[in-house]
């Protein structure tokens, strides 16, 4: 991915209009033409990033028996461990190269309840034995929510919309953040196994953050893989499913996939911005005209999640069905 899709985010609650029109029109550009952008300027600070990133590993070396304990097939609303091969992110694949652990909405201190995120409400789930894990996976999630938080605005500006459009539809309930870790694998796969197969987000948007392992991949509109490679201070924006049904695919929601044949081990933390569950995503005011007729059925933002997640999941799904796992 090229770097001139780099974005400065430094302006991103100035006062000045101006300097924020500017940043929406950039910010528009890398949404309406390619729906992937790298920001800068993102304002997590770095020891909350070198906190939660610290603690992954030791989180991915326990024993398999202790991930599987908290197996996300136990939870009924998508929290906990997914192993090796268990999510399948491309149905053409046999089973994603990658393992993960799924957090939803949480207060950090217990003190606030989270509002009712429809199908996905449920507590989270921590593993034992792992002092300080729990604070820095919520402390990167909580930094995470207030960039996306600042990023709805400039989303709403990009699409000519009042800057406030989103505020009433995003209360935070609907992120999801995932610690992944990715296996090396052969320059040339197994066929049908991929770090992550070819998908699209499901939410409006993602925030990733990546070390320095390169195995992202995106397709340009050739169809051709292009590396996203991982530039050091920076994070990775791309937009998904969410955005490309609510704007009729005026905003790009697009192809990408991980293949690590680094020879190293990989690890890497998306955030997923869903919208509050009871959303309807119908066509944003702009975004149906006569060249772009209503392209979606409109569906309940939360809804439409659980079933993609229900999809991704369900190739592993039957061993703890029959009780057997
Ligand atoms: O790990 C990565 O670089 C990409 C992860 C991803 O695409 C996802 O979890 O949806
Ligand atoms: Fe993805």
């Amino acid at each position: 991915m090229q770097r001139s899709l780099n974005r400065d985010l430094e302006h991103i609650a100035s006062p000045d209009p101006v300097l924020r029109r500017v940043l929406a029109a950039e910010i528009r550009a890398a949404c309406v033409n390619v729906g992937f952008f790298y920001v800068k300027h993102h304002g997590i600070p770095e020891a909350v990033i070198h906190a939660v990133t610290t603690s992954s590993r030791p989180y991915f070396s326990l024993p398999i028996a202790t991930k599987t304990k908290l197996d996300i097939h136990r939870s009924s609303n998508f929290k906990g461990y997914t192993a090796l091969l268990s999510e399948n992110a491309n149905i053409n694949n046999k089973g994603d190269l990658h393992e993960g652990f799924d957090i939803g909405w949480e207060s950090i201190d217990h003190a606030t309840q989270p509002c009712n995120s429809g199908p996905m409400t449920g507590p989270n789930v921590w593993p034992e034995g792992l002092p300080g894990f729990r604070e820095d996976v919520l402390a990167y999630y909580h930094a995470a929510v207030k960039l996306g938080q600042s990023l709805f605005p400039i989303f709403a500006a990009a699409l000519d919309l009042p800057e406030n459009f989103f505020d009433d539809k995003f209360t935070a309930t609907g992120v999801i953040m995932r610690l992944l870790h990715y296996p090396p694998q052969p320059a040339t796969p197994l066929q049908g196994v991929e770090g992550i197969g070819a998908h699209t987000d499901y939410e409006c948007f993602t925030i990733l953050w990546q070390d320095d392992v390169p195995a992202l991949q995106v397709m340009n509109t050739s169809g051709t893989w292009i590396d996203a490679v991982p530039i050091p201070g920076c994070l990775v924006v791309n937009l998904g499913d969410q955005f490309a049904r609510w704007t009729n695919d005026v905003f790009k929601s697009t192809l990408h996939r991980a293949i690590n044949a680094s020879g190293q081990e990989r690890y890497s933390i998306p955030v997923f911005f869903g919208v509050d569950h009871d959303v309807k995503l119908e066509p944003i005011p702009g975004c149906v005209t006569k060249d772009n007729p209503a392209k979606y059925e409109v569906v309940l933002a939360g809804e439409y999640v659980k079933s993609r997640l229900e999809a991704t999941y369900a190739h592993s799904k039957q061993p703890f069905e029959h009780g057997v796992a």
